[in-house]
């Protein structure tokens, strides 16, 4: 694999960091390359045109913070001709209205600047009311719930990066 791939994250508790290193460990290699999106700025999304996209969503559907920071600056990138994938952790019970809003928002600000959405993900086997994530009857990207439903975090994650490989033309 000659092409690489820049993975932005932001996580509060530590949970989305981890996934984020499973997600590059998955990959193998030297492909992914992590990147804590408070120590990004908008020319490091330049160096890559295949990106991940990873962020919890916190305080009732609302991007964790250091996406709140950044996101004003996602304005100053161009997205155009870049490949994006999207994963999120959330809590489908305790905030069922909301799960998974954060990545719903990211995707619907860096599709309207000319990213190109790829890793779509099947509802199936979730438990919510409402997602700003789903579009057209699937998450926007790899939906996880570490914490109920963390026996299913490593078949998710394999399953979704052998479908990134695919779609990235890996
Ligand atoms: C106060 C609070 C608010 C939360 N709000 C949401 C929410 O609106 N939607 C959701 O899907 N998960 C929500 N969660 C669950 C977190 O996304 C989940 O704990 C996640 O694992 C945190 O990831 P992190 O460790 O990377 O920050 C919330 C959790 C807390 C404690």
């Amino acid at each position: 694999m000659s092409k690489k791939i820049g993975l932005f994250f932001g996580t509060q508790t530590g949970n989305t960091e981890s996934v984020a290193e499973q997600i590059r460990d998955e990959f193998g290699g030297d492909v992914v390359t992590l990147h804590p999106i408070y120590e990004a700025d908008t020319s490091t999304f330049d160096e890559y045109e295949l990106l991940i996209i990873g962020s919890p969503t916190w305080d009732i559907g609302q991007l964790q913070s250091d996406w709140e920071s950044f996101f004003p600056d996602l304005d100053e990138i161009d997205f155009n001709g870049k490949l994006v994938a999207y994963f999120g952790d959330g809590d489908q019970y305790g905030y069922a209205d909301n799960f998974q809003d954060a990545i719903g928002i990211l995707e619907e600000k860096i599709s309207q600047r000319g990213g190109k959405t790829v890793g779509y993900w099947s509802t199936d086997g979730y438990d919510f009311n409402e997602s700003r994530a789903v579009r057209n009857g699937k998450f926007v990207g790899l939906a996880l719930d570490t914490g109920s439903q963390s026996d299913l975090t490593d078949e998710r994650i394999k399953t979704w990066v052998a479908q990134l490989k695919t779609e990235f033309g890996l």
